[in-house]
Protein backbone atom coordinates (compact mmCIF):
# COMPACT_ATOMS: atom_id res chain seq x y z
CA UNK A 1 0.00 0.00 0.00
CA UNK A 2 0.87 3.90 0.13
CA UNK A 3 2.77 4.78 2.94
CA UNK A 4 1.28 5.55 6.43
CA UNK A 5 2.74 9.31 5.20
CA UNK A 6 0.91 9.42 2.31
CA UNK A 7 -2.45 10.84 1.71
CA UNK A 8 -4.41 10.24 -1.68
CA UNK A 9 -6.76 13.21 -3.10
CA UNK A 10 -9.52 12.69 -5.67
CA UNK A 11 -10.67 14.98 -7.70
CA UNK A 12 -13.64 14.29 -8.95
CA UNK A 13 -16.17 11.52 -6.72
CA UNK A 14 -18.05 9.70 -8.87
CA UNK A 15 -18.05 5.68 -9.72
CA UNK A 16 -14.56 5.17 -10.93
CA UNK A 17 -13.15 7.21 -7.85
CA UNK A 18 -15.49 5.25 -5.22
CA UNK A 19 -14.01 1.94 -6.67
CA UNK A 20 -10.99 3.20 -6.48
CA UNK A 21 -11.91 4.58 -2.30
CA UNK A 22 -13.25 1.11 -1.55
CA UNK A 23 -10.54 -0.74 -3.09
CA UNK A 24 -8.06 1.62 -1.07
CA UNK A 25 -9.83 1.24 2.32
CA UNK A 26 -10.14 -2.03 2.00
CA UNK A 27 -6.51 -2.30 3.04
CA UNK A 28 -6.42 -2.54 6.42
CA UNK A 29 -3.05 -0.30 6.54
CA UNK A 30 -4.83 2.52 5.31
CA UNK A 31 -6.86 4.77 7.32
CA UNK A 32 -9.85 6.70 6.49
CA UNK A 33 -7.76 10.02 7.45
CA UNK A 34 -5.39 8.94 4.12
CA UNK A 35 -7.98 9.55 1.74
CA UNK A 36 -9.84 12.80 0.57
CA UNK A 37 -11.93 13.92 -2.12
CA UNK A 38 -12.85 17.00 -4.11
CA UNK A 39 -16.64 16.67 -5.63
CA UNK A 40 -18.92 19.29 -6.92
CA UNK A 41 -22.02 17.88 -5.79
CA UNK A 42 -22.76 17.90 -2.13
CA UNK A 43 -25.05 15.30 -1.85
CA UNK A 44 -22.47 13.01 -3.54
CA UNK A 45 -19.62 14.49 -1.35
CA UNK A 46 -21.81 13.67 1.75
CA UNK A 47 -22.62 10.08 0.79
CA UNK A 48 -18.56 9.59 0.14
CA UNK A 49 -18.15 10.97 3.71
CA UNK A 50 -21.31 8.76 5.17
CA UNK A 51 -20.19 5.75 3.00
CA UNK A 52 -16.57 5.83 3.85
CA UNK A 53 -15.54 8.29 6.42
CA UNK A 54 -13.23 9.76 4.07
CA UNK A 55 -13.12 13.84 4.27
CA UNK A 56 -14.32 16.16 1.68
CA UNK A 57 -12.95 19.36 0.83
CA UNK A 58 -12.26 22.25 -2.34
CA UNK A 59 -9.44 22.22 -4.66
CA UNK A 60 -6.69 24.22 -2.44
CA UNK A 61 -7.02 22.35 0.02
CA UNK A 62 -6.93 19.11 -1.30
CA UNK A 63 -3.60 19.87 -2.55
CA UNK A 64 -2.25 20.64 1.02
CA UNK A 65 -3.69 17.65 2.67
CA UNK A 66 -2.68 15.14 -1.13
CA UNK A 67 0.83 14.31 -2.17
CA UNK A 68 -0.90 12.17 -4.65
CA UNK A 69 -3.37 13.24 -6.95
CA UNK A 70 -5.84 11.30 -8.48
CA UNK A 71 -7.93 12.80 -10.99
CA UNK A 72 -10.69 11.04 -11.97
CA UNK A 73 -12.76 13.75 -13.63
CA UNK A 74 -14.75 13.01 -16.96
CA UNK A 75 -11.81 13.81 -19.89
CA UNK A 76 -14.03 16.88 -20.82
CA UNK A 77 -13.28 18.60 -17.78
CA UNK A 78 -9.87 17.97 -17.02
CA UNK A 79 -8.62 21.03 -18.55
CA UNK A 80 -10.55 23.04 -15.81
CA UNK A 81 -8.98 20.80 -12.99
CA UNK A 82 -5.64 21.41 -14.61
CA UNK A 83 -6.26 24.83 -14.07
CA UNK A 84 -7.64 25.05 -10.89
CA UNK A 85 -5.24 22.74 -9.96
CA UNK A 86 -1.95 24.49 -11.04
CA UNK A 87 -1.63 26.75 -8.64
CA UNK A 88 -1.39 24.49 -5.63
CA UNK A 89 0.57 22.37 -7.08
CA UNK A 90 3.99 21.94 -5.94
CA UNK A 91 7.19 19.50 -5.98
CA UNK A 92 5.94 16.77 -3.65
CA UNK A 93 2.88 16.19 -6.06
CA UNK A 94 2.38 13.49 -7.98
CA UNK A 95 -0.76 13.01 -10.50
CA UNK A 96 -2.91 10.08 -11.46
CA UNK A 97 -5.05 10.01 -13.85
CA UNK A 98 -7.48 7.76 -14.45
CA UNK A 99 -9.27 10.01 -17.45
CA UNK A 100 -10.03 8.04 -20.61
CA UNK A 101 -8.10 9.19 -23.29
CA UNK A 102 -6.50 12.08 -21.88
CA UNK A 103 -2.40 11.36 -22.45
CA UNK A 104 0.23 12.55 -19.53
CA UNK A 105 1.41 15.26 -21.87
CA UNK A 106 -1.81 17.25 -21.43
CA UNK A 107 -1.13 17.48 -17.64
CA UNK A 108 2.77 17.80 -18.14
CA UNK A 109 2.11 21.07 -20.36
CA UNK A 110 1.23 23.19 -17.37
CA UNK A 111 2.24 20.45 -14.13
CA UNK A 112 6.29 20.74 -15.91
CA UNK A 113 7.88 19.17 -13.05
CA UNK A 114 5.16 16.85 -11.72
CA UNK A 115 5.09 13.14 -12.51
CA UNK A 116 2.49 11.78 -14.24
CA UNK A 117 0.98 8.25 -14.26
CA UNK A 118 -2.18 7.64 -16.82
CA UNK A 119 -4.24 4.55 -15.35
CA UNK A 120 -7.29 3.03 -16.94
CA UNK A 121 -8.88 0.90 -14.52
CA UNK A 122 -12.36 -0.63 -14.30
CA UNK A 123 -15.24 -0.95 -12.30
CA UNK A 124 -14.82 -4.34 -10.94
CA UNK A 125 -12.28 -2.44 -8.91
CA UNK A 126 -15.52 -1.65 -7.07
CA UNK A 127 -15.58 -5.71 -5.65
CA UNK A 128 -11.64 -6.77 -5.67
CA UNK A 129 -11.33 -8.07 -9.29
CA UNK A 130 -10.97 -4.78 -11.23
CA UNK A 131 -7.83 -4.18 -13.98
CA UNK A 132 -6.08 -1.90 -14.12
CA UNK A 133 -3.12 -0.55 -17.03
CA UNK A 134 -0.76 2.02 -15.76
CA UNK A 135 1.60 3.96 -18.18
CA UNK A 136 4.48 6.33 -16.28
CA UNK A 137 4.24 9.72 -18.06
CA UNK A 138 7.75 11.61 -18.82
CA UNK A 139 8.70 12.56 -15.64
CA UNK A 140 7.12 9.58 -13.71
CA UNK A 141 10.27 7.31 -12.60
CA UNK A 142 9.92 3.84 -10.80
CA UNK A 143 9.55 4.79 -7.28
CA UNK A 144 5.93 6.95 -9.23
CA UNK A 145 4.99 3.69 -10.91
CA UNK A 146 5.34 1.83 -7.75
CA UNK A 147 3.36 4.19 -5.98
CA UNK A 148 0.35 4.09 -8.79
CA UNK A 149 0.60 0.18 -8.84
CA UNK A 150 0.38 -0.13 -5.23
CA UNK A 151 -3.06 1.78 -5.13
CA UNK A 152 -4.55 -0.22 -7.63
CA UNK A 153 -3.14 -3.55 -6.63
CA UNK A 154 -5.65 -2.89 -3.66
CA UNK A 155 -8.36 -2.99 -6.42
CA UNK A 156 -7.37 -6.57 -8.44
CA UNK A 157 -4.87 -7.01 -11.24
CA UNK A 158 -2.57 -4.30 -12.29
CA UNK A 159 -0.13 -4.22 -15.56
CA UNK A 160 1.98 -2.12 -17.61
CA UNK A 161 1.61 -1.04 -20.72
CA UNK A 162 3.70 1.74 -23.33
CA UNK A 163 0.79 4.94 -22.92
CA UNK A 164 0.61 4.67 -26.85
CA UNK A 165 -1.50 1.64 -26.17
CA UNK A 166 -3.89 3.10 -23.41
CA UNK A 167 -6.62 4.17 -25.70
CA UNK A 168 -7.05 0.51 -27.35
CA UNK A 169 -6.95 -0.62 -23.19
CA UNK A 170 -9.59 1.57 -22.54
CA UNK A 171 -11.79 0.09 -25.32
CA UNK A 172 -11.32 -3.33 -24.25
CA UNK A 173 -11.29 -3.59 -20.16
CA UNK A 174 -12.19 -0.33 -19.24
CA UNK A 175 -15.13 -0.59 -21.04
CA UNK A 176 -15.29 -4.31 -21.14
CA UNK A 177 -17.27 -4.50 -18.15
CA UNK A 178 -20.18 -2.92 -20.26
CA UNK A 179 -19.73 -5.34 -22.93
CA UNK A 180 -20.31 -8.47 -20.35
CA UNK A 181 -23.22 -6.47 -18.31
CA UNK A 182 -25.07 -5.87 -21.80
CA UNK A 183 -24.43 -9.73 -23.51
CA UNK A 184 -26.06 -10.87 -19.18
CA UNK A 185 -28.90 -8.20 -19.61
CA UNK A 186 -29.75 -9.41 -23.16
CA UNK A 187 -29.60 -13.01 -22.27
CA UNK A 188 -31.81 -12.92 -18.83
CA UNK A 189 -34.18 -11.32 -21.28
CA UNK A 190 -33.72 -14.33 -23.73
CA UNK A 191 -34.47 -16.39 -21.01
CA UNK A 192 -37.12 -15.17 -19.96
CA UNK A 193 -38.71 -14.86 -23.24
CA UNK A 194 -38.13 -18.89 -23.54
CA UNK A 195 -40.28 -19.31 -19.93
CA UNK A 196 -37.70 -19.05 -17.00
CA UNK A 197 -38.27 -16.66 -14.90
CA UNK A 198 -36.31 -13.63 -14.21
CA UNK A 199 -35.13 -14.26 -10.99
CA UNK A 200 -34.08 -17.99 -12.00
CA UNK A 201 -32.72 -16.23 -15.31
CA UNK A 202 -30.41 -14.04 -13.30
CA UNK A 203 -28.69 -16.87 -11.58
CA UNK A 204 -28.18 -18.83 -14.40
CA UNK A 205 -27.05 -16.09 -16.07
CA UNK A 206 -24.44 -14.56 -13.14
CA UNK A 207 -23.45 -18.32 -12.77
CA UNK A 208 -22.83 -19.04 -16.36
CA UNK A 209 -20.69 -16.06 -16.29
CA UNK A 210 -18.73 -16.50 -13.47
CA UNK A 211 -18.15 -19.94 -13.96
CA UNK A 212 -16.83 -19.28 -17.61
CA UNK A 213 -14.77 -16.45 -16.36
CA UNK A 214 -12.94 -18.47 -13.67
CA UNK A 215 -12.44 -21.50 -16.10
CA UNK A 216 -11.14 -19.03 -18.34
CA UNK A 217 -8.70 -17.98 -16.09
CA UNK A 218 -7.55 -21.00 -14.42
CA UNK A 219 -8.13 -23.65 -17.05
CA UNK A 220 -4.64 -23.05 -19.06
CA UNK A 221 -7.17 -23.34 -22.22
CA UNK A 222 -8.32 -20.13 -24.35
CA UNK A 223 -12.04 -19.24 -24.92
CA UNK A 224 -12.07 -21.13 -28.47
CA UNK A 225 -10.89 -24.45 -26.84
CA UNK A 226 -13.17 -23.64 -24.00
CA UNK A 227 -16.21 -23.17 -26.85
CA UNK A 228 -14.95 -26.03 -28.64
CA UNK A 229 -15.70 -28.16 -25.44
CA UNK A 230 -19.25 -26.87 -25.36
CA UNK A 231 -20.44 -27.08 -28.51
CA UNK A 232 -21.53 -31.19 -29.11
CA UNK A 233 -21.48 -31.85 -33.22
CA UNK A 234 -25.04 -30.86 -34.35
CA UNK A 235 -26.39 -29.95 -30.71
CA UNK A 236 -27.89 -26.86 -29.11
CA UNK A 237 -24.59 -25.09 -28.79
CA UNK A 238 -23.56 -25.28 -32.61
CA UNK A 239 -27.32 -24.10 -33.83
CA UNK A 240 -27.01 -21.09 -31.09
CA UNK A 241 -23.48 -20.16 -32.12
CA UNK A 242 -24.28 -20.68 -35.71
CA UNK A 243 -27.09 -17.68 -35.39
CA UNK A 244 -24.50 -15.72 -33.31
CA UNK A 245 -21.66 -15.95 -36.26
CA UNK A 246 -24.29 -15.64 -39.23
CA UNK A 247 -25.95 -12.92 -38.10
CA UNK A 248 -22.38 -10.78 -37.61
CA UNK A 249 -21.26 -10.90 -34.30
CA UNK A 250 -17.70 -10.96 -34.68
CA UNK A 251 -17.77 -7.75 -36.78
CA UNK A 252 -20.21 -6.12 -34.23
CA UNK A 253 -17.76 -6.66 -31.68
CA UNK A 254 -14.47 -5.56 -33.71
CA UNK A 255 -16.86 -2.25 -34.95
CA UNK A 256 -17.74 -1.87 -31.33
CA UNK A 257 -13.95 -2.17 -30.04
CA UNK A 258 -13.27 0.29 -32.27
CA UNK A 259 -15.68 2.88 -31.76
CA UNK A 260 -14.35 3.07 -28.02
CA UNK A 261 -10.40 2.83 -29.07
CA UNK A 262 -11.52 5.81 -31.39
CA UNK A 263 -13.78 7.89 -28.78
CA UNK A 264 -10.48 7.57 -26.67
CA UNK A 265 -8.42 9.15 -28.64
CA UNK A 266 -11.21 11.86 -29.84
CA UNK A 267 -11.44 12.86 -25.74
CA UNK A 268 -8.00 12.81 -25.46
CA UNK A 269 -7.77 15.26 -28.60
CA UNK A 270 -10.17 17.25 -26.71
CA UNK A 271 -9.19 17.75 -23.14
N1 LIG B 1 -16.80 4.59 -15.07
C1 LIG B 1 -15.87 3.77 -15.55
O1 LIG B 1 -16.12 2.55 -15.77
C2 LIG B 1 -14.50 4.25 -15.83
C3 LIG B 1 -14.20 5.59 -15.83
N2 LIG B 1 -12.93 6.01 -16.10
C4 LIG B 1 -12.63 7.42 -16.12
O2 LIG B 1 -12.84 7.92 -14.82
C5 LIG B 1 -13.25 9.28 -14.90
C6 LIG B 1 -14.49 9.47 -14.07
O3 LIG B 1 -15.49 8.63 -14.61
P1 LIG B 1 -16.80 8.28 -13.76
O4 LIG B 1 -16.41 8.06 -12.35
O5 LIG B 1 -17.50 7.23 -14.52
O6 LIG B 1 -17.58 9.66 -13.91
P2 LIG B 1 -18.61 10.32 -12.91
O7 LIG B 1 -19.33 11.34 -13.70
O8 LIG B 1 -19.35 9.25 -12.18
O9 LIG B 1 -17.66 11.02 -11.82
C7 LIG B 1 -17.04 12.25 -11.95
C8 LIG B 1 -17.49 13.12 -10.79
O10 LIG B 1 -16.69 14.29 -10.72
C9 LIG B 1 -17.56 15.41 -10.56
N3 LIG B 1 -16.91 16.63 -11.04
C10 LIG B 1 -17.09 17.29 -12.21
N4 LIG B 1 -16.31 18.38 -12.26
C11 LIG B 1 -15.61 18.41 -11.09
C12 LIG B 1 -14.65 19.30 -10.57
N5 LIG B 1 -14.23 20.35 -11.25
N6 LIG B 1 -14.15 19.02 -9.35
C13 LIG B 1 -14.56 17.96 -8.64
N7 LIG B 1 -15.49 17.07 -9.10
C14 LIG B 1 -16.00 17.29 -10.32
C15 LIG B 1 -18.73 15.01 -11.40
O11 LIG B 1 -19.83 15.86 -11.22
P3 LIG B 1 -20.80 16.13 -12.51
O12 LIG B 1 -21.68 14.96 -12.59
O13 LIG B 1 -21.48 17.40 -12.20
O14 LIG B 1 -19.92 16.29 -13.73
C16 LIG B 1 -18.94 13.58 -10.95
O15 LIG B 1 -19.62 13.50 -9.72
C17 LIG B 1 -13.47 9.60 -16.37
O16 LIG B 1 -12.42 10.37 -16.86
C18 LIG B 1 -13.50 8.24 -17.05
O17 LIG B 1 -12.96 8.30 -18.34
C19 LIG B 1 -11.90 5.15 -16.32
C20 LIG B 1 -12.14 3.81 -16.32
C21 LIG B 1 -13.45 3.24 -16.13
O1 LIG C 1 -17.22 5.29 -20.87
C1 LIG C 1 -16.18 5.88 -20.57
O2 LIG C 1 -15.79 6.86 -21.25
C2 LIG C 1 -15.37 5.43 -19.39
C3 LIG C 1 -13.97 5.08 -19.76
C4 LIG C 1 -13.91 3.58 -19.71
C5 LIG C 1 -15.16 3.21 -19.08
N1 LIG C 1 -15.93 4.22 -18.85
Amino acid sequence: MVAKHNVVGFVGGGKMAEALISGLLRDTAIDTAQVVVCETHPERAQYLRDTYGIRSCGFEDLADRADIIVIAVKPQVVPEVIESLAPHITDRHMVISVAAGVATSTFEATFDRTPVVRVMPNTPALVGQGIAVVAPGAKADQEHLDIAKRILATTGVVLQLPENQLDAVTAVSGTGPAYFFLLAELLIDAATSVGIERDVARDLVVQTALGAAVMLRDSGDDAAGLRAAVTSPGGTTAAAVDVLEERGLRDIISAAVHAARDRSVELGNKA
